[in-house]
């Protein structure tokens, strides 16, 4: 079953993606593009605290436990916040095309409740890419890597410039995130020709 919409379906001219060679080692950490990301970021108590490895070619690996801060049903995982872990795990693989891009339209399957406790254990993939369009797909399966699948999503990141964020982030947040020099740092790490 498949929940891709034609939206999702890369145009004729559509190319295979390049890892950029500066891109992270395949089984490094990628750490938190921001400290105060709700996916990724340390400094979000409730947050996912996702980790994200890089892999081979434009795939990414990453691990994301279920605490009870994230339930919908009782005990249940709630499928918002299993979008968001596909979501920023997809995210992730900007590290290894070194491009800033956003989510454009993220389409999800899920299969399997997860119950809290479970870690789920994503991997995500960039399958094409056309212009600033860069089309996507994750899973993410319980019990192990090789797991039955409980998400799925197909996506559309579109690459923006640093500006975007300066322009529609909150000032305080912006003016921090700006002289943070490890901020600049992460930020720069996705950038082609910082
Ligand atoms: C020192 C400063 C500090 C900065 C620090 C920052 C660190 C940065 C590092 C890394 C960041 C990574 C963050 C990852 C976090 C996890 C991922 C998220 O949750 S991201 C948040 C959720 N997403 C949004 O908030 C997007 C909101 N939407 C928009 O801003 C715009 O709609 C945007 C940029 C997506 C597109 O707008 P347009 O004006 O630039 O471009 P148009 O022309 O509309 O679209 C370009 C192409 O894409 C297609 N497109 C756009 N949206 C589409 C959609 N929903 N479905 C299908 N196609 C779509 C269009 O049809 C067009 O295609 P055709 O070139 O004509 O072929």
């Amino acid at each position: 079953m498949s929940g891709t919409s034609a939206a999702l379906q890369p145009p004729a001219g559509a190319v295979k993606p390049v890892r950029h060679p500066d891109a992270p080692a395949p089984g490094e950490l990628l750490g938190a593009h921001y400290e105060h990301c709700f996916g990724c970021g340390g400094g979000q108590s409730h947050g996912l605290h996702l980790e994200a490895r890089a892999g081979e070619g434009v795939t990414v690996t990453a691990e994301f436990v279920v605490q009870a801060a994230h339930q919908g049903a009782p005990g249940l995982a709630h499928g918002g916040v299993l979008a968001t872990a596909l979501d920023e795990t997809l995210g992730s693989l900007n590290w290894l095309l070194r491009t800033i891009a956003v989510t454009g339209r993220l389409e999800t399957d899920f299969a399997r409740p997860v119950p809290v406790g479970t870690t789920l254990h994503l991997e995500a993939e960039v399958t094409a890419v056309a212009g600033r369009k860069i089309y996507s797909t994750a899973t993410g399966r319980i019990g192990g890597p090789s797991g039955p699948v409980a998400v799925r999503a197909d996506a559309l990141f579109v690459e923006v410039d640093v500006k975007h964020f300066v322009e529609h982030g909150r000032q305080a947040e912006i003016d921090a995130a700006m002289s943070d020099p490890d901020q600049v740092r992460r930020t720069r790490a996705f950038e082609v020709n910082p």
